[in-house]
Order: C-alpha cells, then structure tokens, then sequence
C-alpha cells in the first residue's frame, strides 16, 4: 500500500510560552490519501495556517506525530525539515514572485537547489512549465507585467517545476477576482492530477470548494467531524 503523504495524529500547537500560551490546534489527527485534493476551511483564527506551516516543516512540531511524505517531524531537525520543505511546493495568497526577475527566472529559481540542473535546463524546464500554465508568451515577462491571475499561475508553475511530492497552498485566489481565481485552482489541481501530487489548500473561497476531493472544515482549533463539516458547508 503506498503510504499516506500527510499523517498526523494528535498535534496540539501553541504559540506563546508560558502561562501566556495559547493552543491554537487542539488534537488535529489528519491524513492526505495519494493524489488527493484537500480543502481546508473554517473561520478566520481556527488554525488552518498554523495546521498547514507545521505541515510544511515551517514551524516545528510541539506535541503529537506528523509524517509528511515519509519524514517524522517530531524531534526532526532543521536540518530535516529543511530537506522536506524542498520536496513540497508551496503557494501563498500573495504570488511571492521576485519583481526584477522575469516569470522564466522566477520558475528556474525553485530548480537551483537541484545540482544535477545546469543553468540552461533550468531555464528551459521553466519555459515548460510556463507552456503548461498557458504563459508561454509571457516567458520573459515580469511580474508587474502580468495581471494577477497570470502572476498566481507563474507561482503555480514554479510549485510544480520541483517535481514536489505535495502541494501546499494557502488562501490562493484571496487576491483574484472570481474568474481567475478559479481558473488557477483548477489549472492547479489538473496540472497536480497528472502528476499524482496532493494538493492541501487553505481557503475561505466557496466558489472553489468544487475542486476537492474533500473538504475538512476546522473550527476553534480542531477539525470537526465530517458531517458538522457537512453543515457547515451548507450554510
Ligand atoms: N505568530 C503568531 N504568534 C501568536 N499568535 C499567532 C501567530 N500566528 C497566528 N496566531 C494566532 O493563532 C490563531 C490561529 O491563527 P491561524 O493563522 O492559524 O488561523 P487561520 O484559521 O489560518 O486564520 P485566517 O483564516 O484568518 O488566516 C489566531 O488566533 C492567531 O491570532
């Protein structure tokens, strides 16, 4: 059986320290299935961004067990959780592109922690993923060239160009207006189907809840049951 990318059980966080601490995740068992596409929603403050920088070995884990694409995070290193955050791809609400960097070399970027690339096929794998986002034309483009939408979808390819065995990504159509924000999730989501990459999404979105697999809703921090989630959703 192939093991699941994202298993956790029982992580509880804090920040603070103290008797200034305050849990913000409570208990969170959660599992991402092989190629599955989870959302993840709730209201603002409940900890779907703290769930998903843990995750993404951004932040260290403090009480529970968290394997993500194999790698204990408990007692990991940073050492080890600098390994793994190469192997996720990541997206934030704001694109996080480099302004004086053209889309091309904004993509090559995330392949130069690979020493096996020269410089030349870094560029031209940016050049295909850039195809397959549909900017081939805007390859030599800079971000304050590109609409927002066009901007989120360089920040898609340059997830993607890593070959990552996850993709994380949080509040991705924030920033879009409701046309372009959904066609980057979807592009996203077929672009990582073909791939076999799960995709883990934060989002307060409810025109996009139609691109998931499931949907886990969190509340308080804690991830509610899902027929609660069931309900929550139908409001
Ligand atoms: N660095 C931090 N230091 C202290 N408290 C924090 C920090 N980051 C987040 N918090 C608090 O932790 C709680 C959970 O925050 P988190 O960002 O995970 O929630 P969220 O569900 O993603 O919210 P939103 O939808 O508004 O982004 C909030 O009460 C927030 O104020």
């Amino acid at each position: 059986m192939t093991p699941s990318p994202v298993a956790l059980r029982g992580v509880t966080y804090a920040y603070g320290t103290g008797d200034l601490a305050r849990p913000v995740l409570r208990d969170v068992d959660l599992t991402v299935a092989p190629g599955e596409v989870v959302l993840l929603t709730g209201p603002s403050g409940s900890g779907k961004t703290t769930l998903l920088t843990l995750i993404g070995a951004l932040r260290a884990l403090q009480q529970g067990s968290a394997t993500v694409l194999g790698q204990q995070l408990a007692g990991a290193s940073e050492r080890e959780r600098t390994a793994l955050r190469r192997r996720i791809g990541f997206i934030f609400q704001q694109h996080n592109l480099l302004g004086f960097l053209t889309a091309r070399q904004n993509v090559a970027m995330a392949l130069e922690l690979d020493p096996a690339t020269t410089e030349r096929g870094r560029l031209a794998r940016a050049g295909e993923m850039l195809a397959a986002v549909g900017l081939a034309d805007k390859c030599e483009s800079r971000p304050d060239q590109l609409s927002g939408g066009q901007r989120q979808r360089v920040a898609v390819a340059r997830a993607l160009a890593g070959q990552p065995g996850l993709i994380l990504a949080d509040e991705p159509t924030a920033a879009l207006d409701r046309q372009s924000g959904g066609d980057v999730v979807r592009l996203l989501r077929d672009l990582a189907r073909r791939r076999g990459v799960p995709i883990l999404m934060v989002t307060h979105d409810p025109r996009i809840l139609d691109i998931a697999d499931r949907i886990i809703a969190m509340e308080d921090g804690r991830i509610l049951p899902a027929n609660e989630a069931d309900a929550v959703q139908a409001h």
